[in-house]
């Protein structure tokens, strides 16, 4: 049986202001440390070791991980960085309230843009400031692949060829593995890894800082899965990111 470890970020300041956030890179709030640190804790007090950690190209990911592994005393493990692990891009979303959209569009239309499988957002303009074309940290990533917005289908796209070519083989290869990663994902992720279907994802959240164990099976099928730590506050935490899309 294989282990590997998934864990949403710490809160960021802009999951505390309640903005659509995608591939902006803003950091995390002193709530977002302390959970990271908490993360490590858990982790550690759980028996966790880890051989190799993957995080994404945006700093509130790899913050937590920085973080946890600091509480570990494993600030030494390799660190790869992975574009393709970083949150959906939320498009010409990205930076508006989640509560006034709501109230603008419905709850109905935010809750189709937040997690419908197939319907993206509308996009950022192509010569939006915003955009990441000329962005240092995807010098060698092809002009194409670098959206504009994404559904979660197109996070799923860019995400399984790093979970087949690089995160699979490390497990097979036997390496224990932290992912810190974001909401949309790891969603990605685990809707292809449990088969979860395109209208049940939409029930799915992940809450901030929580580290999320799957086992899997030799043929990397998960076995079963679970939080660590405090499973009323994690079910609370999971409650509140399904309501930050609702009109207050
Ligand atoms: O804003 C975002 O990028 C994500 C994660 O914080 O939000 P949501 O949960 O609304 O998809």
């Amino acid at each position: 049986m294989y282990k590997i470890v998934f864990m949403r970020h710490g809160e960021s300041t802009w999951n505390l202001d309640n903005r659509f956030t995608g591939w902006t890179d803003v950091d995390l709030t002193e709530k977002g440390v302390r959970e990271a640190r908490s993360a490590g804790t858990v982790l550690k007090e759980a028996g966790f070791s880890f051989d190799l950690a993957y995080t994404s190209v945006l700093k509130r990911a790899i913050r937590t991980l920085w973080l946890t592994l600091d509480e570990m005393d494993m600030m030494w493990l390799p660190i790869k960085n992975d574009w393709r692990l970083n949150e959906r891009h939320y498009g010409a979303l990205q930076g508006l309230d989640k509560a006034e959209t709501a109230a603008k569009y419905g709850d109905a239309q935010v809750l189709v843009w937040r997690r419908s499988y197939d319907t993206p957002p509308p996009p950022l303009a192509a010569d939006d400031p915003r955009n990441s074309f000329n962005d240092p940290r995807y010098a060698n990533v092809a002009k194409e692949s670098i959206p504009l917005t994404e559904c979660l289908k197109d996070t799923v796209a860019r995400v399984m060829p790093a979970w087949d070519e690089e995160i699979a083989p490390a497990i097979r290869a036997g390496k224990q593995i932290l992912i810190s990663a974001h909401g949309n994902s790891l969603r990605a992720l685990i809707k292809m890894l449990d088969g979860i279907s395109d209208e049940d994802i939409v029930g799915l959240n992940i809450p901030n800082g929580q580290p999320l164990v799957y086992e899997l099976d030799a043929e990397l099928k998960p076995i079963r899965h679970y939080y660590l730590g405090d499973q009323e506050a994690i079910a609370a935490a999971v409650a509140a990111v399904a309501n930050q899309g609702k009109a207050r």
